[in-house]
């Protein structure tokens, strides 16, 4: 375990993202409203109040979560003056091959349904590996009636590039005609590792993205022969492992490769200028915020050479490319500014400024993130610190969290069956709720099998005991940080979807004994938008 207490000096934006209105010296609150989600291709373009627009300049911030993007484009004052989202539309890379499945019967049932885990859609999923799944379908009484082993093949069936490119100019449709003339400058916030590797001659990928919770267990010897023991890169879903696996896999054209994170090649396609990222994203492949500069012990290797430049978060990296900026109308002096991860960016969008200050980001994953004095490193349990000017964001990202639910509830139901949720009585389940095998923090480890079982005859139980799981988990995680070295954690701030379950809050407040509230801003994309004012500011 790595503890360093460590100052670095530099502006303190972040943790003032407000400076003194111009007009009158002080700062002025930031919008308490709450910010109007738009539907889906709607956007309002009136301000906070619901004036109009002057002929101020505004920011635009995006964020590219787990299961979907947005974005919100704010004034110097933080308020919000337009938002929308666009769900990922799921682009098939290739059609996943299912060789001849298997129906099983009597003995065959009995043995695999007794390992069922959760549920997917409407039939019952265990599943495996990434090579196979067993779906299982019952009647109405819930007997098991079919039982369907399927062998699939284990690429990945989405192509996440063109969703994900179609997304992005989607949202820039989306963004009010009348405000675009006032957008000084954007930047994109996107899922932490998950890692692009690119062309540098073409800008075209060479391989198709890793995914941010994708392990790659078989980098993680070379990894550790290199890095300093439990470094952040010394887990199997880290950057690092990726390139190395990359790397090993023997892929084509090395020499012209170049490595991007998710949010800088979104950013690149605005800017054009390949190879440029930030020190929140590029934490996992290595690169060391405190000194500024990638270690020797990574420089010394054949594939740094795919390593890209890195700058702080906000940072103005260049104008808004030509035919993009005519194409949508906006102004010849926006510009590009490096982003962050998301959860770093609802860690911004919370405006917790001082140590001890929390915000768990309850998206489809469970991220933590503790404003802590000293900076902790430990890859035994998944635990990394991010930089934050003069502070260290001191936490990880567990792989529970709402995208269990969406596998098992749909929001509504969610909605509902919480309101018969009473808060204050401890639910005796004890689930450890995943989406699969493998877990990444507060315990590092790649075999964890998920545990939903046994289902309680009522979905209002069942939906407590797990959100009471996932509680538990929160509260471990913090149990360790304090364990590492890191400042008490006093007040915990709750971003993402999760946030707006009020009685979950409250759960959590009595799990782990601290006051738990909702952020006034919860989307990540807000955070984003303070990055685009930084890098306007200091541009
Ligand atoms: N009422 C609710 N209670 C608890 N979780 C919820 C509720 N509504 C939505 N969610 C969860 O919020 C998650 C989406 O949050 P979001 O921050 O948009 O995710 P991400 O950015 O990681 O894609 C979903 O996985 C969903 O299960
Ligand atoms: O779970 C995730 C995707 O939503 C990411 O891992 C999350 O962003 C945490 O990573 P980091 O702490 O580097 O921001």
């Amino acid at each position: 375990m790595l503890v360093s207490v460590h100052r670095p000096t530099c502006s303190s934006l972040f943790l003032n993202p407000l400076q003194p209105s111009q007009e009158n010296g002080h700062y002025r609150t930031v919008n308490k409203r709450r910010p109007t989600s738009m539907s889906l291709m709607g956007s309002s373009s009136k301000n906070g109040n619901g004036g109009q627009v002057s002929d101020q300049r505004l920011y635009l911030g995006m964020d590219f979560g787990t299961s979907g993007a947005r974005f919100a484009i704010i004034d110097k004052h933080g308020m919000i003056f337009s938002e929308a989202k666009r769900e990922y539309p799921k682009y098939m890379r290739e059609q996943v091959d299912c060789l001849p499945s298997i129906l099983l019967r009597n003995e065959g049932i009995r043995f695999l349904a007794s390992l069922c885990t959760y549920v997917e859609s409407d039939v019952e999923v265990l599943r495996y590996s990434d090579e196979f799944r067993v779906l299982v379908d019952r009647d109405i009484q819930g007997k098991l009636t079919s039982l369907f082993l399927l062998f699939r093949k284990s690429e990945e069936t989405i192509d996440w590039i063109r969703s994900w490119k179609t997304t992005l100019f989607s949202l820039l449709e989306d963004v009010p005609v009348n405000l675009r003339p006032l957008i000084a400058s954007i930047s994109i916030d996107g899922t932490s590792a998950t890692t692009i590797i690119l062309d540098s001659n073409t800008g075209e990928p060479l391989w198709r993205p890793f995914l941010y919770n994708e392990s790659c267990p078989d980098a993680l010897p070379m990894v550790k022969s290199i890095a300093p023991a439990n470094h952040t890169v010394c887990s199997g879903t880290s950057t690092l492992c990726k390139l190395v696996s990359w790397w090993n896999i023997g892929g084509a054209n090395k020499t012209s490769a170049v490595l991007l994170h998710q949010s800088d090649w979104l950013l690149w396609i605005l800017h054009g200028k390949l190879g440029v990222s930030d020190y929140n994203n590029a934490l996992k492949v290595g690169y060391d915020p405190e000194v500024e500069s990638y270690p020797l012990w990574l420089l010394s290797q054949p594939y740094s050479q795919l390593l890209p430049s890195v700058k702080a978060p906000g940072a103005s990296i260049g104008f808004l490319k030509e035919d993009i900026r005519t194409k949508f109308g906006f102004p010849k002096d926006c510009v590009v500014c490096t982003g962050t991860t998301d959860s770093i960016a609802a860690f911004l969008a919370a405006r917790a400024t001082e140590p001890g200050k929390a915000v768990t980001s309850l998206g489809s994953t469970l991220a933590i993130k503790l404003l802590s004095t000293n900076r902790i490193e430990d890859a035994r349990f998944g635990v990394y610190s991010h930089r934050l000017d003069d502070k260290w964001l001191v936490g990880g990202a567990s792989n529970t969290g709402g995208a269990v639910l969406r596998q098992i509830f749909t929001d509504e139901q969610l909605e509902k069956l919480s309101d018969h949720i009473n808060p204050m009585e401890a639910s005796p389940l004890d689930y450890y709720p995943l989406q699969a095998v493998g877990e990444r923090f507060p315990v590092a480890d790649p075999e964890m099998a998920p545990r939903l079982h046994p289902r309680p005859q009522s979905d209002v139980e069942y939906l407590h005991g797990i959100l009471e799981s996932i509680a538990r988990i929160e509260a471990k995680a913090y149990r360790l940080l304090k364990d590492l070295g890191a400042t008490q954690v006093e007040e915990v701030f709750t971003a993402g979807g999760g946030a707006k379950n009020e009685k979950w809050i409250r759960i959590r407040e009595r799990v782990l004994g601290l006051p738990v509230r909702r952020a006034i801003q919860t989307e990540a994309a807000y955070g984003a938008a303070l990055l685009a004012l930084k890098g306007a500011q200091h541009n």
